[in-house]
């Protein structure tokens, strides 16, 4: 890499492949975005609780906005210093080490068809050594039973995987390969933290997991600090080769994004479902209550851990008020018919759709709404929806309290759903604390900007990005203590009703 070179050039190029979407982002060296490119990506649902998605879609998506980026901004590929990657996280592909090509659909992270995989193996004992090794659950959500579970469609695939002829990868490592032709075959330690194979203590890939999962090692990326080169594109794809020297999960980029640098800060971001992450610095805190330890980032030679609470359902909700109750037209609409009613009229929602995630695991769970009355009327389910995105984001921030031993001073938000302003009034509502919403919510693509460019000069420090955050609006908690808790009461005997 002419890293000198680079150091002059406009713009980072991130590449954020989400469960919806594939984005595209130039942004200039102010952290703004010059230039943006989107493409939808098709859920597939082969039988129920099972989601797929076509990894060619990923791939080809990821190429078209990135053109599209490109165009909007006129900008030849020699003013872009270097490409950040993030990615949807846990969504599993298998492609042949010597073709590229897929043997099998993506299995998508919302996927619960590994379930009894996972009661097996629960059944079996397992659960605590997992748990202590990794900082996860064991639970279908994560990459290595759906692994075994695409190993397990025939006696064949197996034994490619075990001659060391399949690749495994999250959706960046497949992107990567796929970017630099098939030279590099890796992933970073955010996107490895995700799998249930790797050991957070060590720091590698543990092979008394490998042997539970089933899973040959023979398949599985090299794992890379989440700043630093990954490998060049492909001469053919941008007409020179660029270098990728970011790659981090969403979630996590998503944390690097809102510059939740410093030990106890906190962002959740409300997409499709809705990730609270909390920084806990170099310390792993294994949870006791229901969330996740995992790697933030690791950059010069330093991982940052974190406390996740990841949960299934937020923004699913919305779409589901659109396309399956089909009472609003488009996700926006959610605002105003909330706000016919000044409150849920005792109606609680608890979206369970794929089962519960943070803090309750509970695989088997299914969606319920409670308290309807003959007063009940589509404004008060509408609110219960909304609230239910609030309420379980309340859970989660409970856990983490009293994981981490800390109090939570604020909340920064980002993610699609955030431009509702109900929604973000009501988080910090019943939360009691307020919530940030800065001007940039394209978070998690300008965490993958940032990882890739300060590797490649582009930011030569860390301090050079404290004056990219800029706040849009605070909201500020607005009810008394005793309307707070009694709204959360009735949740809490919402979701005790609908655990199995
Ligand atoms: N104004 C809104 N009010 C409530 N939900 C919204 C609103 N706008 C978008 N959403 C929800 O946010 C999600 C899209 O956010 P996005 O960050 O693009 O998701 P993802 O990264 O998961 O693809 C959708 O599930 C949609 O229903
Ligand atoms: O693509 P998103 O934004 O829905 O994020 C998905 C998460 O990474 C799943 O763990």
């Amino acid at each position: 890499m002419q890293k000198s070179a680079r150091k002059q050039a406009d713009f980072i190029l991130a590449l954020d492949q989400g469960t919806t979407s594939s984005r595209a982002i130039l942004f200039d060296r102010d952290g703004k975005v010059a230039g943006r490119g989107q493409e939808e990506v098709t859920p597939l649902f082969p039988s129920p609780g099972h989601v797929e998605q076509d990894p060619n879609q990923l791939w080809l998506t990821t190429l078209s906005s990135t053109r599209k980026a490109i165009d909007a901004v006129g900008a030849a590929p020699r003013e872009i210093s270097a490409i950040g990657l993030t990615n949807q996280r846990e969504t599993t592909i298998i492609w042949d080490r010597h073709t590229g090509v897929p043997v099998t659909n993506a299995v998508v992270w919302q996927s619960r068809i590994t379930s009894p995989e996972c009661a097996r193996l629960k059944a079996l004992g397992h659960e605590p050594l997992i748990r202590e090794k990794t900082g996860l659950v064991l639970d279908p959500y994560f990459s290595a039973t759906k692994i075994s579970w695409i190993l397990d469609q025939s006696p064949a695939l197996r034994q490619r995987a075990e001659n060391g002829d399949l690749c495994f990868g999250t959706v960046d490592s497949f992107l990567l390969w796929r970017l630099t032709a098939g030279q590099v075959h890796a992933t970073d330690v955010t996107n490895a933290s995700r799998t249930l194979l790797w050991n957070l203590h060590e720091g590698a890939w543990d092979q008394e997991l490998l042997k539970i999962f089933r899973v040959p090692q023979a398949m599985l990326p090299e794992v890379k600090p989440s700043s630093g080169l990954f490998g060049m594109t492909d001469r053919k794809w941008f007409g020179e080769e660029l270098p990728i020297t970011g790659i981090a999960g969403d979630q996590q980029a998503a944390t690097f994004g809102q510059q939740c640098f410093t030990p106890g800060l906190v962002k959740n971001t409300y997409g499709t479902g809705c990730f609270v992450v909390m920084n806990t610095g170099s310390s792993i805190v294994p949870s006791k209550y229901g969330l996740l330890a995992t790697a933030g980032w690791k950059m010069s030679g330093q991982t940052t851990f974190a406390l996740e609470g990841a949960i299934f359902a937020a923004g699913a909700v919305i779409q589901w008020l659109r396309d399956g109750l089909q009472i609003i037209q488009q996700a926006s609409d959610s605002e105003q018919l909330a706000s016919r009613v000044s409150d849920n009229g005792g109606v609680y929602l608890v979206p369970a759709f794929v089962g519960l995630g943070a803090p309750y695991w509970d695989a088997e769970a299914r969606g319920a709404i409670y308290g309807l009355t003959r007063g009940a009327t589509k404004e008060h389910v509408c609110r219960a929806a909304l609230e239910s995105i609030v309420l379980q984001t309340r859970d989660v921030v409970e856990s983490m309290t009293c994981d981490s031993g800390l109090s939570i001073p604020e909340l920064r938000v980002d993610g699609g759903a955030t431009a509702n302003n109900l929604l973000m009034q009501m988080q910090a509502d019943i939360l009691g604390i307020p919530v940030q919403r800065p001007q940039i919510l394209e978070t998690t693509a300008l965490g993958a900007a940032y990882l890739a460019g300060l590797a490649s000069g582009f930011w030569p420090q860390l301090a050079d990005l404290s004056h990219h955050w800029h706040v849009d609006r605070v909201f500020e908690p607005r009810i008394s203590v005793d309307h707070r808790e009694t709204w959360y009461a009735g949740w809490k005997k919402a979701i005790e009703r609908t655990r199995s």
